[in-house]
C-alpha cells in the first residue's frame, strides 16, 4: 500500500483548518484532483485511538449526504519526526462561503435572495442530517461550509470531528478560534449544550449572507454576549429559564431587545421570521434544522 506521500502530490494548502492543514492535492494513480486533510493525533500511546476510528467511521457514514463533504478514504501515516499521522482525503470543493461572501463584498454586490435562499437550504438539510444521526457540528461557520461555484452545491465540512479531538482553544495555527457563531448557551459555560447550537450558527450565517456582515462580531467571550445581548435584549428567567444558574452568568447592563429588521434591513418578513425562530435564546425553543425546511421562507425554492 502506497504511503500518503507517494499516492498523493500537495499542490497547495487551501485552509488552516482547526483539525490539520487541509492541501489540495493530486491523487498520483488517478490525477484526481482531492483535498488531504492531515491530522495530527495527540494520542501518547501506540497507533490511533480507537475513538478516533469510532468519529472517522462516523465521518465516512455521514459523508455520504450530499451537503456533507465526502469522504473518499482514510490513511495512517508517519510525519517527519515519526509521529502518527491521519490522512483524511475528501472531495474538493473549489471554494468556501467565507471567500464567497467576502468576493460580493469587495464588488458591493448583494447576493441574490435566491442564491441566499438555496444556500440556507442546503445548510439546514446537511444539519438536519447530522442531527438525525445524533452528530453535533458545534463549528458551524462560513470558513468550513464549503461551496462549487459552478454548482452552487454548498457543503459542511469539520464535521464530527469536533467529537474526536477536543476543540482546539486555538486553531492549529495561532490563528484565534471566532466566536461569532457561538451560541449564548455556550459562552455562558453550559456544560450539556445540543444541536440548538448549530441552528444559533447557522442563524449567524444565513444574517451574514444577507447584509455580507457579521451579525455578532464580538472580540471576546465577554463582548460576544453582549453584542447579542445589544439585538436580542440581555436575557433574563422570563424569556430562559435557567439562564442566570448558568456558571459565566453575571450582571450584565439591561438591555431591551431590538426589532430584527434592524440588523438585517433587506430580508423579507417571511426570512425575519425563520431568523427570529433561530435567535430564540432558550435552546429547547429554537427552532430544529428539520423544522426550518418546512418554513414558508423556503416555500418558493425550487426544491427539485
Ligand atoms: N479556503 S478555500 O480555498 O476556499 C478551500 C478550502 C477547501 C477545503 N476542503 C476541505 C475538505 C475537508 C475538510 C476541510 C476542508 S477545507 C477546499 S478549497
Amino acid at each position: 500500500v502506497l504511503s500518503a506521500k507517494e499516492a498523493f502530490e500537495k499542490l497547495e494548502k487551501v485552509g488552516e483548518g482547526t483539525y490539520g492543514k487541509v492541501y489540495r492535492a493530486r491523487e498520483k494513480a488517478t490525477g484526481k484532483i482531492v483535498a488531504l486533510k492531515k491530522t495530527r493525533l495527540h494520542e501518547d500511546e501506540e497507533g490511533v485511538p480507537p475513538t478516533t476510528l469510532r468519529e472517522v467511521s462516523i465521518l465516512r457514514m455521514l459523508s455520504r449526504d450530499p451537503h456533507v463533504v465526502r469522504l473518499m478514504d482514510v490513511k495512517q501515516g508517519q510525519n517527519k519526526e515519526g509521529k502518527t499521522v491521519l490522512y483524511l482525503v475528501f472531495e474538493y470543493m473549489d471554494t468556501d462561503l467565507k471567500k464567497f461572501i467576502r468576493s460580493f463584498r469587495q464588488t458591493g454586490d448583494f447576493i441574490p435572495p435566491q442564491t441566499i435562499k438555496s444556500l440556507m437550504y442546503q445548510l439546514c438539510k446537511g444539519v438536519a442530517f447530522c442531527h438525525g444521526h445524533g452528530i453535533l457540528h458545534r463549528d458551524l461557520k462560513p470558513h468550513n461550509l464549503l461551496m462549487d461555484r459552478k454548482t452552487m452545491m454548498l457543503k459542511i465540512a469539520d464535521l464530527g470531528l469536533a467529537r474526536a479531538f477536543t476543540v482546539p482553544i486555538k486553531k492549529y495555527t495561532h490563528e484565534i478560534l471566532t466566536l461569532w457563531y457561538r451560541a449564548p448557551e455556550v459562552l455562558l459555560g453550559a456544560t450539556h449544550y445540543s444541536m440548538a447550537v448549530d441552528i444559533w450558527s447557522v442563524a449567524c450565517i444565513f444574517a451574514e449572507l444577507v447584509t455580507k456582515q457579521a451579525l455578532f462580531p464580538g472580540d471576546s467571550e465577554l463582548q460576544q454576549l453582549l453584542h447579542i445581548f445589544r439585538l436580542l435584549g440581555t436575557p433574563n428567567e422570563e424569556v430562559w429559564p435557567g439562564v442566570s444558574k448558568l456558571m459565566n452568568w453575571h450582571e450584565y447592563p439591561q438591555w431591551n431587545p431590538q426589532s430584527l429588521s434592524t440588523a438585517v434591513p433587506s430580508l423579507d418578513e417571511l426570512g425575519i421570521d425563520l431568523l427570529s425562530q433561530m435567535l430564540k435564546y432558550e435552546p429547547s425553543k429554537r427552532i430544529s434544522a428539520k423544522k426550518a425546511m418546512e418554513h414558508p421562507y423556503f416555500d418558493d425554492l425550487d426544491k427539485r
